[in-house]
């Protein structure tokens, strides 16, 4: 006789808890590119692996010319590669044609650049919405005032770009990244153009969309102090992954970075 308990624990084996989502959101396998070819063939990237985790707040850092905005821009979709394979938000990129790049792009990846690219004739609200005009969704209520809220930008949305303040603008541009719930939102140097006070806090907001919101996010920067706001630092040289530190301290990543030599 089959008791409660024994069918229970059937039904538990039968059917598997509701499958997480998976837990990497973005990879690359063995990710090569070449620019040019002969004898002016720069090799930007070499047989580079790395899974990034959902929810994470990972930073890419290494020496000039390393191929840091490379590796960003063959994992949002934005460069052709040479070889290998990258993976972002269970799509194969390499698999994929242009429109469905460009729709990837649109709906699985936000960006928030060094210079803000704001429209000027748009308030911060519009501004804030305008990827999903663009895509002609409509913002959902509840998620645009959580974004808007957590930025500070509640009293500042009627505003246009001229009349914020440039910590204010990044932060409108960090809520455009956000508003599409991007699978990752990629970041290249976003502190580059603020003074130390407001890329200070532009960074926390970053780090605190990853840890509240569950944002995955990906950050390009030469700033061991920006990198130490993530807590996974990923260091490049001449193409290659050299370091792949935990939670590491700015003293930590500048050590690792003398020891490249910078
Ligand atoms: N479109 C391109 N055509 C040719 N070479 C390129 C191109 N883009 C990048 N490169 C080369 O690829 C290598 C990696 O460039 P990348 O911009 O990824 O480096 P980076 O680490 O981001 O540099 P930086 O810190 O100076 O911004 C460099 O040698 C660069 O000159």
């Amino acid at each position: 006789m089959s008791t409660p308990a024994a069918a229970a624990r059937r039904a538990a084996v039968a059917e598997p808890p509701v499958e997480e989502l998976p837990r990497v959101i973005a990879s690359t396998l063995n990710l090569t590119k070449v620019y040019g070819s002969g004898a002016t063939a720069v090799r930007a990237l070499d047989s580079v692996s790395v899974n990034i985790h959902r929810g994470t707040f990972t930073a890419i850092m290494g020496p000039s010319g390393s191929g840091k905005s490379t590796l960003m821009h063959c994992l949002a979709g934005l460069d052709s590669i040479t070889s290998g394979r990258v993976f972002l938000g269970g799509h194969e990129l390499s698999g994929l044609g242009d429109r469905e790049l460009t729709r990837l792009r649109r709906d699985k990846v936000g960006f928030v650049f060094q210079s803000f690219n704001l429209l000027p004739a748009l308030t911060a609200a519009e501004n804030i919405a305008l990827p999903l005009d663009l895509a002609g969704r409509k913002p959902d209520h509840d998620h645009f005032q959580a974004v808007v809220e957590s930025l500070g930008l509640t009293g500042r949305l009627h505003h246009r770009p001229s009349e914020l303040s440039g910590g204010q603008q990044q932060r409108v541009a960090i809520a455009r990244a956000l508003i599409t719930r991007p699978d990752v939102l990629f970041a290249d140097e976003p502190t580059g153009a603020l003074d130390s006070k407001n890329g200070h806090a532009l960074l926390a907001e970053l780090r605190r969309a990853s840890r509240e919101l569950g944002q995955t996010i990906v950050m390009v920067t030469h700033d061991p102090i920006a990198a130490s706001y993530a807590g996974r630092v990923l260091i490049l040289a001449d193409g290659r992954l050299v370091d792949d530190l935990d939670h590491p301290s700015s003293e930590d990543i500048l050590a690792t970075m003398r020891e490249l030599g910078q």
